[in-house]
């Protein structure tokens, strides 16, 4: 790291994502989005081109601009309608274009300033433009901050599933501004609470009783958040350093999703009646289910698990979702198209209790549906 950059990070906490020559840091600490002007001209960048959506534009865009405007950069900003909806390959076309418009060229920068969505469309907008741009990204939704702008998993979604269309493209920076979240609404904020638990679930059982214990700190904000956030943060980077494109472990980041991205699918990406973390939460208490069904877990770990994610105000079953969802077969269909596929057979992340998950291949799909029809009855 610059020295500038170096004096500019004492404040904030640093986690390191070791990658070779693809490494990057995450900063978390408050005040970060004044300083993303002098961080991108510490990356070498010229010009920045910023994607966002509305409402964070609302919130924040002024001050990004202000910042990199202050460096001497020369920034431009594409902002897209907010929601799930925006990730999409029409709306892929139009931020390339505005990102072409602004000729951003290779060495200069693209700044994802958003939640997930702004975070995996312009991040897959960065791979493609010129045949791969930089990539900083800005998350200012939890979810964002603690999982989908670390790791370079970038994509949009296509009508036969969830983020089927993408790439892997590191960032060359992720700056996590812990003032951001005061404008997030309290909806969003827990439905990013499932990916802090989902670390906590998979091998981290100390992780989820302190998040039992103090999730009214964690929400309220202060250093029980940051801590949360921090390791988060760390354990994505130690999965992401050890297996970067999911031909192994990576894929236990994966838990609730098989249930919770078909569920996604169902209700369309309809942000009104399912967000992605609330899909995860589902689909992380389901797969808890699952396991106890299959023998796997104790019955007791799956319902402390649901126990949890109901208390903090998460949806733990299908039945929650407004308006209701497809039949258990149409479900088991959309997680065909799930990318852990592998020859036609499913692949689940189940447990045997909490802090012990791990990635089951080849799971039989009579008795996932046999399981989705007892979820639905
Ligand atoms: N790439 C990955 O590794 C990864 C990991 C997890 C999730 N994801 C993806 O992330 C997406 C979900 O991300 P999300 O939950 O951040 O959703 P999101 O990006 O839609 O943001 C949630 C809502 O909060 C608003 N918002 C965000 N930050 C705000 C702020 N600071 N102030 C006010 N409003 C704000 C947004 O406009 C939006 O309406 C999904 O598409 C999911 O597939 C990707
Ligand atoms: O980074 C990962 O790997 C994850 O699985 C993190 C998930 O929280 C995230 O939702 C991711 O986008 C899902 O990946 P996908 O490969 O199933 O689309
Ligand atoms: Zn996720």
């Amino acid at each position: 790291m610059a020295d500038a950059a170096r004096a500019l990070s004492d404040e904030a906490e640093v986690v390191p994502v070791s990658l070779g020559d693809r490494s990057y840091e995450i900063l978390i600490g408050r005040g970060l989005l004044e300083q993303s002007g002098a961080r991108a001209k510490a990356l070498g960048a010229r010009k920045v081109g910023v994607v966002t959506d509305e409402n964070v534009a609302a919130a924040h865009l002024p001050r990004v601009m202000e910042s990199l405007t202050a460096a001497g950069l020369d920034a431009s900003a594409v902002v897209v309608p907010a929601g799930e909806s925006s990730k999409s390959l029409d709306r892929l076309a139009t931020v390339v274009d505005g990102l072409l418009a602004a000729r951003i060229e290779r060495k200069d920068l693209v700044l994802a300033l958003g939640g997930g969505v702004v975070g995996d469309l312009a991040g897959f907008a960065a791979s493609v433009l010129r045949r791969g741009v930089r990539c900083l990204q800005a998350p200012t939704s939890l979810l964002a901050q603690v999982d989908s702008s670390v790791g370079g998993k970038t994509g949009v979604n296509s009508r036969h599933g969830k983020n089927l269309i993408g790439a892997f493209h590191q960032p060359s920076l992720v700056l996590a501004d812990a003032d951001a979240l005061d404008t997030l609404p309290e909806r969003e904020f827990r439905a990013g609470y499932a990916e802090v638990a989902k670390y906590g679930l998979i091998d981290d059982p100390a992780f989820f009783a302190r998040l039992e214990r103090n999730w009214r700190q964690v929400f309220a904000g202060g250093p029980e958040r940051t801590n949360a956030i921090a390791a988060s943060c760390r354990a994505k980077a130690a999965v992401v350093a050890r297996d970067e494109h999911e031909h192994g472990d990576r894929a236990l980041l994966n838990l609730g999703h098989t249930f919770g991205h078909a569920l996604e699918a169902d209700v369309r990406y309809d942000g009104a009646r399912l967000v992605h973390g609330e899909g995860v939460a589902i689909g992380m208490a389901m797969a808890f289910r699952f396991s106890a069904a299959l023998g796997l877990a104790p019955e007791e770990d799956a319902a402390r698990v649901g126990a949890h994610l109901a208390t903090v105000g998460l949806p733990t079953s299908p039945k929650a979702i407004p308006g209701g969802v497809s039949d258990a077969a149409t479900l088991l269909g959309h997680m065909r198209q799930d990318k852990k596929v592998e020859g036609g057979k499913l692949t689940f992340i189940l447990a045997r209790g909490v802090g012990k998950s791990f990635v089951a291949r080849d799971v039989d799909a009579e008795k996932v549906l046999a399981f989705l029809e007892s979820e639905l009855a």
